[in-house]
């Protein structure tokens, strides 16, 4: 699979007055790449004009070098998992894919539906209509549609909604194997645990901006203006306690008198390390144990939205 690249180059999309998605630039290369952010955020805004359904009202959008917008050779590489629910409740699920197959003018539609469905492991439902099929069946018959011409480019919109959990980790591991292929996988959520279970990158939209870029880590340390709070022991909780309030990096430390547990929220990440050394060197004390206790990609998030 030659790696696919979809660049987005100072992207808008405006819907009168409501600018969905606003001067966006990110690049999306082979893996998978979580699209990040809360209901609103422009995700599905931003997946229409990759996949190339949506114009873009400024910038461009290219796959490889070459125009998303009005490129239909473009679309053969690209395959998309929409949110919505597709209004053909009438077709089986072989019918269905069957459909896609035909329209991407594949040579041999009938093994590309069988190898497509047999991938998402729906084999035994494709007799019955998309109508009855759970909300979880619905969303695999989507993704066989999706994968039917063995495109180099996924992108999903909200592929977890509606899941179970086991079909959840089924289609997890799927996209883990497609991007261990080298494909290029896109998927959007707000929820964060899948996002981080999953995406060794992430892009994070926020209110129509692209609000950060990168690994999950990177992106948590990029952010080192804002607060982090540690649980710390040492052989004088009570002293260090003292001499970290005394300094400017410390927002607030807490002793609980009950546990004995010291907890300090830091104004910076980079003043804190250097700090809390120096702090225990200078005060004799001895440190034991430092651990932060906000390492969730919930609380990025909640900061990111904030901001
Ligand atoms: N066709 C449209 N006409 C008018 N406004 C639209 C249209 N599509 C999206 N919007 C608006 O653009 C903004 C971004 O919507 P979008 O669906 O892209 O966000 P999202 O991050 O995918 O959210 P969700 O997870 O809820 O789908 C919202 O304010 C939405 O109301």
């Amino acid at each position: 699979m030659s790696p696919s690249v979809l660049s987005v180059d100072t992207v808008s999309r405006w819907f009168g007055n409501v600018v969905a998605v606003n001067d966006v630039t990110m690049t999306i290369g082979p893996g998978i790449t979580g699209l990040l952010g809360p209901n609103g955020a422009g995700k599905s805004t931003l997946i229409g004009m990759l996949a190339g359904f949506l114009a873009p009202s400024a910038g461009t959008v290219t796959l490889d070098g070459v125009t998303v917008w009005k490129n239909p050779e473009v679309y053969r590489t690209i395959g998309l998992v929409p949110e919505r629910e597709a209004a053909y409740d009438f077709l089986t699920g072989w019918q269905f894919v069957l459909a896609n197959a035909e329209l991407h003018g594949l040579a041999d539609p009938g093994a590309a539906a069988k190898r497509a469905l047999a991938t998402v492991e729906m084999e035994f439902a494709q007799g019955r209509r998309v109508g009855e099929y759970s909300k979880g069946m619905r969303q695999r018959v989507k993704m066989a549609s999706a994968l039917v011409h063995d495109p180099g480019v996924l992108l999903l919109d909200e592929p977890f909604n509606g899941m179970d959990p086991r079909q959840r980790l089924h289609l997890m591991d799927l996209l883990r194997q497609m991007g261990a292929e080298g494909r290029t996988v896109l998927f959007s959520s707000h929820i964060l645990e899948e996002v981080e279970q999953l995406a060794q990158h992430i892009e994070v939209m926020v209110a129509g901006r692209h609000a950060a870029s990168g690994d999950f880590r990177e992106i948590r340390r990029l952010m080192t203006d804002r607060p982090h709070q540690y649980v710390i022991r040492s052989s004088d909780d009570r002293g260090l306690a003292a001499a970290l309030i005394a300094d400017g990096s410390t927002a607030a430390v807490h002793l609980d008198g009950a546990t004995g547990v010291l907890s300090v929220e830091a104004v910076s990440f980079l003043r804190f390390t250097e700090l809390l050394p120096r702090v225990a060197r200078d005060a004799g004390i001895r440190l034991f144990e430092v651990s932060p206790t906000d390492e969730s990609l919930e609380s990025v998030f909640s900061y990111l939205v904030k901001s």
